[in-house]
């Protein structure tokens, strides 16, 4: 791969990442916003103004499954799912969007992405799914309702689905990689740790310069 587009939500990540990649030039790096409709339009606008892409990469901080991911771990997507994309019945239950044949709500890695990146992580990482939220989950209740939506889940961002369709609206292979900076459920912002996740992001960074 000669070209690959990384992005990040925020500032601070694609700083951890710069830092990791350490000038390598087949890596270029952008930021996406925070949230899916910014991350969709960013990444889209970034891929039009800029040609020759072989790749597209999200990289950020996220919230961990408790009992799947720890502060600090990181996890390689296997697929993102946007987990609120859908209709909720009377009766509660929800229904993913595919139900309606408008469009889907997972994306899978791309398969050969997929295999070369864990190949070149050769530091401890999780492989799972990953959620994207238009909310960061803030009770039980609601970290209970996304693991009964998505049983394999392991972390939880705001981006990554909507970056894996705007490389796929580009024809472009894709993936979601995120450290873990705090637990998913009841809120409590000053369990949030945001250094030990940026340090993960320049050490999975540091690994992706081995990619061939
Ligand atoms: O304030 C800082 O220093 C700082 C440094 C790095 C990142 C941030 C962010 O606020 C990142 C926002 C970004 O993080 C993802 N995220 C992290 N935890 C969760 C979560 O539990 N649920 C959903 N998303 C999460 C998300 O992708 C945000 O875009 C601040």
């Amino acid at each position: 791969m000669k070209k690959i587009l990384i992005v990040t939500s925020v500032e601070k990540e694609l700083e951890a990442v710069r830092l990791g990649l350490n000038g390598d030039p087949r890596f270029h790096t952008a930021l996406c916003g925070v949230g899916p409709v910014q991350a969709a339009i960013r990444t889209t606008m970034e891929l039009s103004e800029e040609s020759g892409y072989d790749a597209v990469l999200n990289l950020g901080v996220a919230g961990g499954i408790p009992g799947k991911a720890k502060i600090g771990e990181v996890v390689l997507g296997s697929a993102s799912v946007q987990a609120d994309l859908g209709f909720e019945q009377a009766d509660g239950s929800f229904e993913r969007i595919e139900t309606l044949g408008f469009t889907v709500s997972k994306r899978d890695a791309d398969v050969a992405l997929f295999r070369q990146i864990d190949e070149s992580l050769s530091m401890d990482h999780h492989t799972g799914i990953i959620v994207t939220q238009s909310m960061v989950t803030g009770t039980k209740a609601r970290l209970d309702e996304t693991i009964q939506r998505v049983p394999d889940v392991f972390a939880e961002g705001m981006e990554g689905f909507a970056v894996l369709s705007a490389a796929e609206a580009a024809g472009l292979p894709s993936i979601e990689i995120r450290a873990i900076s705090n637990p998913v459920g009841p809120r409590k912002r000053d369990e949030w740790r945001l250094d030990d996740a940026l340090a993960a992001l320049t050490t999975v960074a540091a690994h992706l310069k081995e990619m061939t």
